[in-house]
């Protein structure tokens, strides 16, 4: 597991609101309680990538979480493309031919997270998306092709952490979105975790939108996340 310097960083908060002006109003109720923030297409469609310019030009850590997946030439080419953002970290789909291409096309320090199985997935709903092998079989087959290709982190579910972590060893990245913390409702995730549990399993960032998005004092949720995880 790589550390990060500022235990803060461990929190990644998914701006997941409609626009640009409510995203600013929860990045100033978080005040100094975030550092590191998540657009994803919802926000990035309504402004959200001039927004992730300015955070990073002020000091913060931004996720663009686009969760890419196409032909090999588009997905290099769009991840360059990305590349000049400043982002620190991209989302593609872990699929070889998109992992591969994602990795050709990455420079500035943008650092490519693969998402292995999304946490909204159990056994039954992977089933019906036509794959054969339960969810906890296909993330770490997932996880070892992406290791395999040089993705820089993984993403899944905080359940699947360890063994994840034994797969691709200390130094990749694993980001677990499906934190809950005790008591939170589980919504449309299915695979969840709480922010302690997370960490004890061995990850590097959590992710977390609604817990913190809608809750009545958003700041007081995201420091006891990171106390949570100290
Ligand atoms: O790539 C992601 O960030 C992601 C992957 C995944 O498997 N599951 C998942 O929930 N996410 C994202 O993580 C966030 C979780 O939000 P909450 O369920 O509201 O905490 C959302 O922005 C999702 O798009």
């Amino acid at each position: 597991m790589s550390e990060t310097t500022d235990p803060r960083d461990r929190l990644i908060v998914a701006l997941d609101v409609p626009g640009v002006a409510e995203a600013e109003a929860l990045i100033d109720r978080l005040g100094d309680a975030a550092t590191f923030y998540k657009i994803g297409y919802r926000l990035a469609y309504a402004g959200g990538l001039a927004l992730a310019e300015r955070l990073v030009a002020v000091g913060n850590k931004v996720f663009l979480d686009l969760k890419l997946h196409d032909i090999g030439n588009t997905i290099e080419e769009g991840v360059r493309a990305v590349s000049g953002l400043g982002a620190t970290f991209l989302t593609v789909h872990a699929y070889p031919q998109t992992m591969r291409a994602a990795v050709k096309g990455r420079g500035h320090g943008l650092k490519i997270l693969a998402v292995t199985v999304l946490t909204s997935y159990d056994d039954a709903d992977a089933a019906e998306a036509g794959y054969a092998l339960p969810v906890a079989d296909l993330v770490a087959k997932r996880a070892a092709q992406a290791a395999e290709i040089g993705i820089d982190g993984l993403v899944c579910s905080a359940a699947e952490a360890a063994g994840v972590r034994r797969i691709v060893g200390p130094d990749r990245l694993i980001v677990t979105p499906g934190i809950r913390p005790a008591g939170a409702e589980a919504g449309d995730q299915k695979r969840v975790m709480t922010p302690g549990d997370a960490r004890r399993a061995g990850i590097d960032h959590v992710v977390v939108g609604r817990p913190i998005t809608g809750a009545a004092d958003p700041r007081a949720v995201a420091r006891a996340i990171v106390a949570e995880m100290a």
